[in-house]
């Protein structure tokens, strides 16, 4: 990457905003343009600006994202945004020469009931999660777009799988967010209220891997300068975590002391999405943060985050 032109497609994201700061400590040239100058459903927007622009390397982190009721509601659009914005930047970087390209995909592109921890030859081998299908049929298009690129034309296109995300530029939309974001909101809002429940969707059984978006921004630094491969790559922690103790973990790092219930109206999703980590230990990476830590982190950013747009703040 040294002396290139990087291009974060998603800077104003999540994942996206992690990256800029991990490639701040590259000697990179970081190129980036927003949604306003660049709809990257729109072909021939994207194209124009990659004719113009030329970069060399590609982060591709723009995609339409949420939890499991934007998934499941929002059906229309996670198939075609996520369908469209793969198509136009993949193809782009092969017209234009790029050197480089990751594509993140999703741990949801897994069977539902595949066996943990999730091996990457599992793709497609069974029926997907319902709530999520949309999504993860658009992310496996992009896998295998990138694979069709190496073969074809021998392009260095390579991809990524995250587990469930959480951290700094999150989305705290009270419906459409994941469950992190969820959380730290609805026990901070309880926190200040004084209220004496907080309710969590679902059981409380499903098992979640969540990964620190520091972390994963890191593991993507080190694959680009060091992967290249049609194999996918599993990016997680290896370590999983039931919904309801996960929910005693969030209310501890916000001081909520209330009791908890669940709304077994809600979705459950998958039973269990715990990634199989091996081939990313063999590939010399691990992540940092423990889960506690990059929660008590996760806070703070949401505190400074609601600051910074006004909205509830902590009694002092
Ligand atoms: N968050 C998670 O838990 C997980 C995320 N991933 C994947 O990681 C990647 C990043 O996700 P995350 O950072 O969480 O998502 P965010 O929603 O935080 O960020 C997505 C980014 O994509 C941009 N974007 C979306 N649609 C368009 C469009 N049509 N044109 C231009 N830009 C667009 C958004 O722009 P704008 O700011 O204008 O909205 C935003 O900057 C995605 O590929 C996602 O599928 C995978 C597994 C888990
Ligand atoms: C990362 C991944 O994220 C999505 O899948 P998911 O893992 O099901 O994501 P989630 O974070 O929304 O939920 C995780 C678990 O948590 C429970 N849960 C409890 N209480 C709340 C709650 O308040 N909000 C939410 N959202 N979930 C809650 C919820 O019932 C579920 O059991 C994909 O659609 C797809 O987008 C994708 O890639």
């Amino acid at each position: 990457m040294k002396g290139k032109s990087v291009y974060v497609a998603g800077h104003r994201g999540m994942v996206g905003g992690a990256l800029l700061r991990r490639l701040a400590q590259e000697d990179a040239k970081l190129v980036t343009t927003s949604r306003s100058e660049v709809d990257l459903c729109n072909q021939a927007a994207v194209f124009d600006w990659f004719a113009k622009t030329r970069p060399q390397v590609i982060f591709l982190a723009a995609a339409k994202v949420g939890g499991i009721v934007a998934n499941n509601t929002l059906r229309a659009e996670f198939i075609y945004d996520n369908i469209a914005i793969a198509a136009n930047v993949i193809h782009a970087a092969h017209l234009n020469g790029a050197e480089k390209l990751m594509f993140l995909g999703s741990s949801c592109i897994y069977p539902k009931l595949a066996a943990q921890p999730l091996r990457e030859d599992s793709m497609l081998t069974g029926p997907l999660e319902p709530t999520n299908e949309p999504y993860a049929i658009a992310k496996i298009a992009g896998i295998k777009m990138a694979e069709a690129y190496r073969s074809q034309y021998g392009s260095d296109f390579v991809s990524v799988m995250p587990t469930n995300l959480y951290g700094p530029g999150d989305n705290y939309h009270p419906e459409y967010s994941h469950v992190v974001a969820a959380l730290i909101r609805r026990f901070h809002e309880a926190k200040l209220s004084g209220a004496a429940n907080v309710v969590v969707w679902g059981t409380g059984t499903p098992r979640r891997e969540f990964l620190y978006v520091d972390d994963m921004a890191d593991a993507c630094v080190h694959l680009m300068k060091t992967y290249s491969s049609a194999e996918l790559v599993n990016v997680g922690t290896g370590e999983d975590i039931t919904i309801a103790e996960f929910a005693r973990v969030v209310a501890a790092a916000v001081g909520y002391r209330g009791e908890i219930s669940f709304d077994t109206s809600r979705p459950d999703g998958t039973p269990r999405k715990l990634l199989d980590i091996s081939r990313l230990d063999k590939l010399g990476w691990r992540a940092k943060t423990s889960l506690e830590d990059g929660i008590r982190r996760a806070y703070t950013a949401y505190l400074a985050e609601s600051q910074a747009k006004g909205l509830s703040q902590p009694h002092a």
